[in-house]
C-alpha cells in the first residue's frame, strides 16, 4: 500500500471509531501523516477533545487492529508527543505512533549446528528480523510457568551463545542444561546426592565470586587500555528461584550480593548473566539485578499476574499475543531496538540427540 492510500485508510478508520465529540478529519479536526518508521496523528487545535494519554491509547487500539498484520504498532507507556516543523500554531505538534513492519515471525531452524556455524560472531537471532547484539546487552532473563517453553528457549540460547561466549552453567534441576553442558564441554555446576542445598548454593557463590574477580581483572585492563576487547563470558542459571528459596540466610545474602554486583559491573567487561525462572519476584533475584536486566523474555501465559515482575508498567491492552507453544513477549533495552515490548515466538529447531 502506498503512503497516501495508507493515510486515507487510517483516517477512515479513525473517523469511524474514534468518536471525539463528532470531530473528524472531514471537519478538519485532525489529519494523519504516514512516515517510514510510523505515523503521525496531527490534531488541529484548539479542539473540543483533549489530546492526552487516553486519546493516544484509543488511537493506538484502533490503528493497531486495522494495521495488523502489515505493521505492528510499538506500545508506548504514555502519549508520544513530537513537535512539527511548521509556523502554524494550530498544527505544530503531533502524536507519533512508531511501528515495525509486519508482525513477529518465528525462526524455523532445520539444522541448529549449521545455523550456528553460519552465524556471525556476537549475533543472537531471536525472530526473523529481530537479532540481539551480544555487545550491546548484559543480562538476559527468561520467565515462564512450567511447560511454557523456558527450557526449550534456554537450549536455543545455549547453542547460539556458545559461538560467541564462554558458558558456565548452573543447573539446580540437573536436567537438560547439564546434558547440554556435557555434550558441549561447558562447565556445569549441579547438585549431587551427598550435599545439602546450602552447600550447593555455596559452590554457586564460589563460581560467581570467580566471575566477579574476572570483572575486576578486566576493569584493570580497561583502566590502562579503554579499547581492550574481551571474550564474552556468560553465567547461565536455570531455575534461579530453586537456588534462592530455602537456603541459609547468609548464603542467600551472598548469592544476592554477587548477582547484583555482576549485573551492575559486568557490562564493560563483557560478563553476562542468563537467568531462567518461573518468576522474577524479589525472592528470586535482588531488585538491583532485576533493574539491570536488558533482555526480558516472558513465555507462556501472558496476563497482568505473569508480567508483573518483568514488565510492571505494561498495559496489555491492544498487544496481539501470538498463540501456541513457545510464545510470549520480549523487550530488549539497548541502543538498537525500539524501547517497546514486542510479541515473541521463540525459535523452533531440530531435536538435539542425547540432550532433549
Ligand atoms: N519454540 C518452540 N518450538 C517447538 N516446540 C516448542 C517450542 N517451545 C517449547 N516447545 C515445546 O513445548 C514443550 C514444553 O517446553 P519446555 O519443556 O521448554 O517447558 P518449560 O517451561 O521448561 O517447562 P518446565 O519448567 O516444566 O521444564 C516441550 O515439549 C517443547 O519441545
Amino acid at each position: 500500500m502506498k503512503k497516501k492510500e495508507l493515510e486515507s485508510y487510517l483516517l477512515r478508520a479513525l473517523n469511524m471509531a474514534l468518536q471525539i465529540n463528532g470531530e473528524t478529519s472531514y471537519t478538519n479536526s485532525f489529519s494523519v501523516k504516514v512516515a517510514d518508521e510510523g505515523f503521525y496523528f496531527i490534531p488541529r487545535l484548539p479542539a473540543s477533545y483533549v489530546v492526552n494519554d487516553e486519546l493516544y491509547q484509543k488511537i493506538y487500539l484502533i490503528s493497531n487492529a486495522v494495521l495488523y498484520p502489515d505493521f505492528t504498532l510499538l506500545k508506548q507507556a504514555g502519549a508520544y508527543f513530537v513537535p512539527l516543523a511548521t509556523e502554524d500554531i494550530h498544527v505544530k505538534r503531533a502524536l507519533f505512533f512508531p511501528w515495525k513492519n509486519g508482525i513477529s515471525k518465528r525462526l524455523i531452524i532445520p539444522d541448529i549446528d549449521k545455523f550456528v556455524a553460519d552465524l556471525p560472531i556476537n549475533k543472537v537471532p531471536v525472530m526473523e528480523n529481530f537479532t540481539i547484539n551480544l555487545d550491546k546487552v548484559t543480562s538476559i532473563a527468561i520467565a515462564g510457568n512450567s511447560g511454557s517453553g523456558k527450557s526449550y528457549a534456554l537450549t536455543y540460547f545455549l547453542c547460539v551463545l556458545n559461538k560467541s561466549s564462554i558458558l558456565i552453567i548452573v543447573d539446580p534441576k540437573f536436567d537438560m542444561p547439564s546434558r547440554w553442558g556435557r555434550e558441549n564441554n561447558a562447565k556445569v555446576i549441579a547438585p549431587s546426592d551427598n550435599r545439602s542445598k546450602s552447600d550447593f548454593v555455596s559452590s554457586v557463590n564460589d563460581e560467581l565470586s570467580k566471575c566477579l574477580e574476572l570483572i575486576h581483572q578486566r576493569q584493570q585492563v580497561l583502566y590502562t587500555n579503554p579499547q581492550a576487547d574481551f571474550e564474552h563470558y556468560t553465567v547461565v542459571i536455570d531455575e534461579v528461584l530453586a537456588l534462592s528459596d530455602g537456603v541459609a540466610k547468609p548464603i542467600k545474602e551472598a548469592f544476592f550480593s554477587l548477582l547484583s554486583q555482576i549485573s551492575l559491573l559486568g557490562r564493560a567487561s563483557k560478563v553476562h548473566l542468563l537467568l531462567v525462572s518461573q518468576r522474577f519476584d524479589n525472592n528470586a533475584i535482588p531488585i538491583s539485578c532485576r533493574e539491570q536486566l536488558n533482555v526480558l523474555i516472558q513465555v507462556g501465559n501472558i496476563n497482568s499476574k505473569t508480567t508483573q515482575f518483568l514488565f510492571p508498567d505494561l498495559s496489555l491492552e491492544g498487544i496481539v499475543i501470538p498463540q501456541g507453544i513457545g510464545t510470549g513477549l520480549i523487550q530488549v533495552i539497548d541502543s538498537e531496538h525500539p524501547f517497546q515490548i514486542v510479541p515473541l515466538l521463540t525459535p523452533t529447531f531440530n531435536n538435539l540427540k542425547g540432550i532433549m
